[in-house]
């Protein structure tokens, strides 16, 4: 049980980590507030929730992975390395994905509630 918890605190640590150090993940975390709040304002039904959660989670669990891959690299290969720098383009461009997914889920559930 004690070792259950202790995975938690380094999870918490993780993202502190993240939080810190990555200028995306504050944007993401600062879209994400928004996101709620104005689906709050527009009072969203259950599956509009669903999809914003869907798409948020998304996005913020790929920027965590993109931020461990980049650790990785940055381990891995301190100099600079073709193949090291596709990894890192890659992570990114799914990063990229995700967020273009979001922001296209967010525009179908959004914008019919102000026109
Ligand atoms: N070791 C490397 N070898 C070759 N190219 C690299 C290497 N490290 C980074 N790059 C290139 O530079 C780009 C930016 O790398 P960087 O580590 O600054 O990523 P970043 O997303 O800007 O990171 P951060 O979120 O920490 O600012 C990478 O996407 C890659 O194209």
């Amino acid at each position: 049980m004690k070792k259950f918890l202790k995975s938690f605190v380094y999870s918490f640590k993780g993202l502190t980590y993240a939080f810190k150090t990555q200028l995306s993940f504050r944007v993401h975390c600062l879209a994400t507030i928004l996101v709620i709040l104005l689906g709050l304002y527009t009072k969203l039904n259950s599956s509009e929730w669903l999809w914003i959660t869907v798409a948020i989670a998304l996005v913020v669990v790929l920027e965590l992975i993109n931020t461990a891959i980049e650790i990785l690299v940055d381990l891995v290969s301190p100099q600079q390395n073709s193949k090291a720098g596709a990894i890192k383009d890659v992570a990114s461009a799914a990063v990229l994905v995700a967020g273009i997914m979001a922001l296209v889920i967010g525009l179908i559930i959004f914008v019919p509630k102000f026109i």
